[in-house]
């Protein structure tokens, strides 16, 4: 028999872009609810206990509730929203963030899909934090750019509605953005990030950046350094590519659309020895929700992991 596999919230931005995945899959089967039931709790009740895996692509409090209605001991779940990411007992669905992470994921029940910022961020701060070169107590500063999907339906619809006629605009202002506890607890780095986010007015893609000024870092790393450690982080990885050095200095400029359509998060060290430009390029709906989605569900049901997945 096919594994079940039941998309809470698949009417969603995320939802939608994971049932796209799936529905051509056929080594799983995609159950899915009735629309006019999609928000009956008894109806998501029974498919999320029929399922072997419930994917949560929900806001924070409908997915709380729906892990609250799992009654069956075997259903994994994979949460998109921000609700579990730094909760105890939640694993952290970010396969390439270790080498032994894809055998937690793959024996863990609960897992938490990471938030589309903190990939880029926790995929260039991590393996600087655990080498050495970058001290866990530096205080890092995080600007990134969004295509306005990463804001759901809601913001989809004050773009293209044209509710609001902004091209380009920056947000979190109060420095109280969801996102920085889990950036910190996934880096390693003693202290929140300071984050900057934006966001323009283009559908899907975004840039995670943190410049580093290498001059000012204890041991002065050089820049060679900060890319050989990013680049042996992710030696064989099929979706996490870094970019190597003398390609990135032919680059003038890079379109945040990039990536777009595919679960790939590309790694730059752009700069100097003094000062760095470390920049992560991803589809914040592929390697940034849906495209990890998938890939943690696959990595679950013990598939081949890039099913369904462009490189
Ligand atoms: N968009 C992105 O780039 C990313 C999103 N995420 C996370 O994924 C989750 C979903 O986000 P996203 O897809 O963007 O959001 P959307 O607003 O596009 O979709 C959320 C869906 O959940 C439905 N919903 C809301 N409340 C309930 C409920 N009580 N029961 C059943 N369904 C409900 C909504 O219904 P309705 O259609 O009626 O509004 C909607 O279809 C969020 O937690 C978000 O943080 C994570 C990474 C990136
Ligand atoms: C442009 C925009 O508003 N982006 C969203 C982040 C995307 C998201 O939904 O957050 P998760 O990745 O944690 O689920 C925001 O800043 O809140």
């Amino acid at each position: 028999m096919l594994p079940k596999v039941f998309i809470d919230g698949e009417a969603g931005t995320t939802g939608l872009q994971i049932a796209e995945r799936l529905k051509v899959r056929t080594d799983l089967e995609l159950i899915s609810i009735h629309a006019d039931k999609r928000k009956d709790v008894d109806e998501r009740a029974r498919l999320i206990n029929k399922a072997d895996v419930v994917i949560l692509c929900l806001p924070d409090d409908a997915a709380r509730l729906a892990v609250s209605l799992v009654s069956n001991p075997n259903t994994v779940v994979i949460d998109a929203s921000t609700a579990h990411r730094v909760s105890s007992g939640w694993v952290y669905g970010f396969a390439e963030m270790d080498r032994g992470q894809r055998a937690i994921i793959s024996a863990a029940k609960r897992i938490s899909n990471p938030g589309c910022y903190p990939t880029g961020f926790v995929a260039l701060v991590r393996p600087l934090v655990k080498t050495g070169l970058l001290p866990a107590d530096w205080p890092v500063t995080v600007n990134a750019v969004s295509g306005y999907s990463g804001g759901g339906k809601p913001m989809i619809a004050e773009f293209e509605d044209r509710e609001t006629q902004d091209n380009f605009r920056i947000y979190a202002l109060g420095q109280q953005h969801k996102h920085p506890p889990e950036m910190k607890k996934f880096s390693g780095l003693s202290h929140v990030p300071m984050f900057t986010p934006a966001v323009g007015r283009y559908a899907q893609g975004m840039i995670v950046e943190v410049p580093l000024p290498l001059w000012a870092v204890p041991g002065k790393p050089k820049r060679k350094d900060i890319h050989k450690a990013l680049t042996a982080a992710y030696a064989g990885e099929a979706f996490v590519k870094v970019i190597p050095l003398a390609e990135a200095d032919a680059i003038k400029s890079l379109d945040a659309e990039g990536c777009n359509d595919t679960n790939r998060l590309e790694i730059y060290v752009f700069g100097t020895d003094e000062q760095a430009r470390l920049v992560a390029r991803l589809d914040n709906l592929g390697k940034g929700a849906s495209g990890a989605a998938v890939q943690n569900l696959n990595i679950a049901l013990g598939l081949d992991e890039g099913a369904g997945l462009k490189v």
